[in-house]
């Protein structure tokens, strides 16, 4: 609740209070959520979850649900079923599996054949749904993106998104306030993804760990919503679980009149409120980072990290100039997958595909400035023989918009591939992927290792460039298509998303404000004691082989690959575990990777000796692999966010320790010496007896000693949960469910109260 402060406090402080509903006393936080956006890769446990607890959705009228991974970008014109239209047995499984648990669960969903349907993080801020002030969660790691709104969003694992389902709830604890500032004048040809480049390559991908970053400065005032949007969205690649900026009249003229967003005198008293969602004269920021905007040319990335970034107009690095032998090995590592050769001028690079899409760069404007580029290379402008170039919208409406404009006709007659929404080949879980050593120039946010099919090579860029790159073939500096007139006949057209939103095809929002009450929760439903013992087994003392692991910022892509994300279960994934590391891609025979070796191959514990362990996907499928395996505790500098809480939510112990201590520890390792992880005496001891103490929230090691389940705890605070939510319809109305009318809505709940929007 918001209580009378006196001290300045930032944009996060504000949002922060506004939704705490109790406090630990070791100040681990149980806050509100506002709004929950879910789809078909993270959520099939979790509403088994609820199945076998007996439990419901506690707020249907503030979850909105679609599917985005799994589906194919092709034509839709012959759908009449996802059963019939998904080819890949597992994808079509999952999409099924989320169409059975909407009509189960009575939530909106956009289905593939309704239009609003595309990615989360596109649909969300289009319907209205996103608003400032909000706390905004998804089971998606570039949930960040909605924080372009002055919201409070992030990303969670499975085990969080059944924790929200049920309460409507999180445990947080607090982060950092990192601020960034973005100041000066933006050269010709940069954009907000080049700022956003450039940023990661300055803080690095650990670089806001722990922290919630707001973006401020001259460049990010003036940038509209869907350039925030970039920004905010890759926040997750420079460490930070959240990114936001302050919301002002370019978020409040973007938001009117959008489906979900208030209307009338609610909106006026909405805006009032949204208003005062500013960082305060003087408030303190743990972390401040400057940079200057004329620094910032177009940027692309060279090796297999988002900070691998360099101007177009550099140098492929060279690891012999590298002094650190951990780094020179890193960037040897990755030339060597990306297939490049040290000193190499960044424009001759060819590439064979080119991607125009995912949630960082998929809304109308990414489509404008692509096609803008093709009509500046001409009208007789095509995509370079070698390359084949697709352009994803990133929803249903984006498409329908881009097409009013004519953009399709432009990338089409230039021979770009014109596709329907969906997250394509950003992780390729559908057929949009890349063949082997094929070379992609994409403005999605991730380079990892296999990351947009096996083996694939994948350069980051802004949409501008990518289109650039279509056209000659290359890496290209975009400004050389800059100042080029243009035919008027070729000049864009643009009109506005509202069109889209408001015609006579949508329904007409119609506030609603009635929401199952905890009292009707718990009347039906006798709540499970905090002691109950359940599913998740206690951890206590772990002593075993440990596996060394050598590798910076080990991804959650490369502890599993995307295309074992198709389960519908949490077990079985033993084999996925670093799948391309431990197998050869060429002859698919076993490598000598650690913990093929043995004693490795019974590991309880994996010591990394460098930082940024678990960074990346929200995909709580990485703990549950290496549970599989066997391997229960990570010892490691540093930690993903996200990759930390999934590990505690499946009764396994991440241990941060200094860097050197981790060293010795990798080294005991190598020698197949033992090593004991001791949670009740936090600490790490060799086999010589020597002990590390480590630090952990009393709140998670109690639960973890104990097995306990977050849920059942949570579920024991439903009281203060109820005065939250009461307080919450007083003083923030247009939060409880605004929405449509229903007619559109192709589900018929079952077994749950249904709420319309
Ligand atoms: C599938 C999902 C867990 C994942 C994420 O969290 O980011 C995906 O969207 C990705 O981009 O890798
Ligand atoms: S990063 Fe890619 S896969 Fe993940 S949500 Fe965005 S578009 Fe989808």
């Amino acid at each position: 609740m918001p209580a009378p402060v006196s001290q300045p406090r930032t944009l996060y402080d504000k949002i922060w209070d506004d939704h705490v509903v109790d406090v630990n006393e070791d100040g681990l936080a149980l806050i509100y959520i506002d709004r929950h956006l879910v789809h078909e890769v993270t959520s099939p446990q979790a509403f088994e979850g609820l199945r076998t607890a007996g439990r419901r959705v506690r707020r249907t009228d503030c979850t909105l649900a679609t599917v985005d991974h799994n589906i194919p970008t092709a034509s839709r014109k012959n759908l009449t079923s996802i059963e019939s239209f998904i080819e890949q047995p597992d994808s079509r499984a999952q999409c099924q599996a989320l169409e059975e648990n909407v009509k189960d669960f009575g939530l909106t969903y956009f289905g593939m054949k309704d239009r609003r349907q595309g990615i989360v993080h596109v649909i969300g801020p289009e319907q209205g749904f996103t608003l400032p002030g909000i706390t905004c969660v998804c089971g998606d790691s570039h949930t960040s993106t909605h924080g372009a709104f002055g919201s409070l969003a992030f990303g969670i694992g499975t085990s969080e998104v059944e924790h929200v389902l049920a309460t409507q709830t999180l445990l947080q604890k607090k982060g950092k306030n990192m601020r960034i500032s973005v100041e000066g004048k933006l050269l010709e040809g940069v954009t907000s993804k080049d700022v956003i480049l450039h940023i990661i390559g300055t803080i690095g991908t650990a670089g806001g760990t722990g922290c919630v970053v707001e973006y401020a400065g001259s460049v990010i005032r003036e940038f509209s919503m869907d350039a925030r949007m970039s920004m905010c969205n890759m926040s997750i690649e420079g460490g930070a679980r959240a990114g936001m900026i302050a919301p002002d009249d370019i978020t409040f003229a973007y938001l009117r009149n959008r489906p979900l967003a208030p209307k009338g005198e609610v909106w006026d008293r909405a805006e009032r409120y949204w208003r005062t969602l500013k960082s305060d004269e003087g408030a303190k920021f743990d972390i401040e980072v400057n940079i200057r905007a004329e620094d910032i040319l177009p940027t692309v990335t060279w090796g297999t990290s988002p900070q691998d970034v360099v101007a177009i107009t550099g140098k492929v690095p060279d690891p012999s100039a590298i002094a650190d032998s951990q780094k020179r090995k890193g960037i040897e590592r990755a030339l060597k997958y990306m297939g490049l050769t040290p000193n190499t001028p960044m424009e001759e690079i060819t590439v064979d595909k080119v991607f125009i899409g995912s949630c960082t760069n998929s809304r109308i404007e990414d489509m404008r400035s692509a096609a803008r580029i093709v009509l500046a290379a001409g009208p007789d402008a095509k995509v370079s023989p070698n390359v084949q170039a697709m352009v994803v919208p990133g929803s249903g409406l984006v498409k329908q918009h881009a097409e009013a404009e004519g953009l399709d006709v432009i990338f089409k007659r230039a021979g770009f591939d014109w596709r329907e929404a969906g997250c394509s080949m950003c992780l390729g879980m559908n057929p949009d992927q890349l063949k082997p050593e094929e070379r992609c120039a994409s403005t999605s946010n991730r380079n990892f290792e296999g990351r947009q099919g096996p083996r694939g090579r994948t350069h980051l860029l802004s949409p501008a460039m990518a289109a650039a790159a279509a056209i000659t073939g290359k890496l290209t500096d975009v400004r050389k298509f800059l100042g080029v007139e243009t035919a008027p006949e070729a000049k864009l057209k643009v009109t506005s998303d509202l069109d889209f939103l408001t015609d006579s095809v949508l329904p007409p929002p119609e506030p609603q404000q009635k929401t199952v009450s905890a009292s009707e929760l718990a009347a039906d439903k006798v709540l499970p004691s905090a002691e109950t013992p359940s599913s998740v087994p206690p951890f206590r003392v772990l002593k075993g082989i440990a596996a060394p692991l050598h590798i910076e910022n080990v991804d959650t892509d490369m502890i599993i690959p995307a295309r074992y994300l198709k389960t519908l279960k949490r077990t079985g994934l033993a084999d996925a575990l670093f799948f391309a590391l431990r197998n050869d891609a060429q002859t698919g025979e076993k490598t000598n990777f650690v913990i093929n070796r043995e004693p490795y191959t019974h590991s309880k514990i994996l010591v990394s000796d460098s930082h940024n362990f678990g960074c990346g996907s929200s995909r709580e499928h990485a703990p549950w692999a290496l549970r599989d395996f066997g391997i229960l505790s990570v010892i490691s500098p540093s930690f993903g966010d996200i990759f930390r809480n999934n590990c505690m939510q499946n009764g396994m112990l991440p241990v941060a320790l200094p860097q050197e201590q981790c060293a010795v520890l990798a080294k005991d390792a190598e020698e197949q010496k033992e090593i004991e992880v001791d949670l009740e005496k936090q600490e790490v001891r060799r086999s010589n007896g020597e002990a590390f103490k480590f630090e952990i929230d009393p709140f998670r090691r109690h639960c973890l000693l104990n097995g306990l389940d977050d849920i059942a705890l949570t579920l024991q605070k439903v009281d203060r949960i109820e005065e939250f939510e009461k307080r919450r319809s007083e003083v923030w109305p247009w939060l409880d469910g605004f929405g449509y009318k229903g007619t559109k809505i192709p589900v018929s709940p079952k077994k749950t109260t249904k709420i319309d929007w």
